[in-house]
């Protein structure tokens, strides 16, 4: 119980004024269950309160008092938000925009047997929704953009010179079979012969994250002297929390995968009390952090993103696995400033449908909300979500009052900012539709008729598989081992490594 105890580090960067955390309550300060009951939830829990329904993580609208939040410079490759395409001031610059707290780091959280439906207490709150009519509302001010800037724009200057036409619009036909193009054999038969790790094995160093059940450390290897990250959950939170089968589906999912945007793992091993999952350790930091203090992407920084993250998802449902907690905060940037996606825990084997209801609420697809059995298509529709939230700097549906957002969602009304492409509108539109049988992604095409869209155009996804494109924002990072890109944490003793005195929760965790 001690994993948040013991401070020894100052409070963390992503901290409110009062120390505490925005995006989760530690493990640790938890009571029984870290979900609210059906009636909390609907009157407000009088344990907390006037907190909000804490259903995953609260968003802290207060302003910051952050110290460091001004400390790091601005991404090198990122255009100043303050400048328009021809280098004209409209606003403010890099150096003055303070991180964004209306929209701290979200965690993700999880309801596994269903019975808190958020679709049930919407019926108890009355609010009636037609599908029909949403896709009909989901409409608003669609104003020709300002800022046209595509990967063939003009801000093909430095350091943004992956932005030129260096590559002809593709007029060869998308390859919609993802094997064709990529094939993961050789890194999952290399990984097969990888020794088994051990904690031993490596010098424990400072953390580079925590999350709703666990937290990560910066490691480095005793024995080739290379810096890893390792996850470590606590045994017994994760049984609290229900988590068992997702810290399972975590592991045999990252050991049956291979690809250039996803996290590559190398191996996992278990004490009496903890696991531990180790896998590259991703420098860059948070993309999350780069959107943060960069406010919005201009539309081509958006689409290298944007392709990479596809690239990945097409991969794992190629795989029929659904990630289910795409987010940019769970999108790290590699030393050349390309995606890795990571935190594997809410992804699972679906080849037909799944109930679980989980993710994390911005995220959340409406049939996920319903208790539908859902797909693969939650994805998609978090991709929109992704995409919107590049571009606008916020995402399409949020509130403070999760039961309000979800409500938000299921009404589908979406606000279109005025500088958003025709075309970005366009595809938002046809992944942010409640629809499964229009949702692209989900239909006969499948990723393709993402790819083929007007906003895609130019992309040539081959050359954004082999790494060729340049990114638009290259971290600075000073040697291996640099984790200047992460926040700081507050440290915890917590002792790893104890095996052989007690360990209740073994069997449950037979193949780490
Ligand atoms: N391989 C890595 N390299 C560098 N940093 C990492 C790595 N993996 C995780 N982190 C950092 O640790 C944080 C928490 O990791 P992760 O999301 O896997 O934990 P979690 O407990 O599952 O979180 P969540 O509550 O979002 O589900 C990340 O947001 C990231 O900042």
């Amino acid at each position: 119980m001690a994993l948040f105890n013991n401070l020894t580090d100052k409070a963390p960067t992503n901290s409110n004024n009062n120390g505490t955390k925005k995006e989760s309550t530690p493990l640790s300060s938890c009571s029984s269950s870290p979900f609210p009951s059906v009636s909390s939830l609907l009157h407000g829990s009088p344990a907390t309160g006037s907190q909000q329904p804490n259903l995953v993580s609260n968003y802290n609208p207060k302003p910051s008092t952050t110290p460091n939040s001004l400390e790091l410079p601005p991404p090198a490759g990122c255009i100043p938000m303050n400048l328009d395409s021809s280098g004209n001031k409209r606003g403010m610059p890099w150096q003055e925009q303070e991180r964004d707290n209306k929209h701290p780091r979200r965690s993700a959280d999880t309801i596994t047997n269903g019975q808190y439906s958020t679709w049930s207490i919407m019926h108890a709150l009355s609010v009636c929704v037609d599908f029909a009519h949403q896709v009909s509302v989901s409409g608003g001010q669609v104003t020709p953009s300002q800022s046209t800037s595509t990967l063939n724009s003009q801000h093909s200057t430095k350091p943004m010179d992956y932005a030129k036409p260096t590559h002809q619009p593709s007029s060869k036909p998308i390859n919609t079979s993802y094997t064709s193009i990529y094939n993961d054999q050789v890194i999952l038969q290399h990984r097969q012969n990888r020794p088994q790790l051990k904690l031993s094995d490596f010098h424990i160093m400072r953390t580079l994250g925590t999350g709703s059940f666990g937290r990560v450390h910066l490691i480095q290897s005793r024995v080739n002297a290379r810096h890893y990250a390792m996850k470590v959950l606590k045994k017994s939170e994760v049984v609290r929390l229900k988590q068992v089968e997702h810290t399972n589906n975590e592991k045999h999912i990252l050991e049956s995968v291979g690809h250039p945007y996803l996290i590559n793992c190398w191996g996992t091993f278990q004490d009496d009390s903890h696991l531990f999952i180790v896998s590259d350790f991703v420098a860059g930091g948070e993309l999350f952090s780069v959107l943060r203090r960069s406010h919005r992407f201009p539309d081509h920084v958006a689409k290298f993103y944007a392709g990479e993250v596809l690239l990945a998802l097409e991969y794992l449902h190629s795989k029929d696995i659904v990630y289910r907690d795409l987010k940019p905060e769970n999108l790290l940037l590699d030393n050349q400033g390309h995606i890795k996606i990571i935190d594997f825990g809410f992804a699972k084997y679906v080849p037909d449908i799944t109930w679980t209801l989980c993710g994390t609420p911005d995220y959340l697809a409406p049939e996920v909300i319903q208790s539908k059995g859902y797909g693969k298509a939650v994805d998609w529709w978090s991709l929109g979500v992704l995409i919107y939230e590049m571009l606008a700097g916020q995402p399409p549906f949020y509130d403070d009052d999760h039961l309000k957002l979800y409500e938000k969602i299921l009404a589908g009304k979406i606000r279109w900012p005025t500088y958003f492409d025709p075309t970005a509108i366009s595809l938002l539109r046809k992944l942010l539709t409640p629809d499964l049988s229009k949702r692209y992604g989900n239909l006969k095409a499948g990723s393709a008729d993402i790819k083929r869209h007007p906003w895609f155009e130019g992309v040539d996804f081959n050359l954004l598989l082999a790494k060729q494109i340049k990114a638009p924002y290259i971290p600075n990072i000073r040697g291996d081992g640099d984790a200047s890109h992460f926040d700081k944490y507050p440290e915890t003793n917590e002792q790893y490594g104890c095996t052989g005195i007690n360990d209740p929760y073994r069997d449950l965790f037979l193949s780490f």
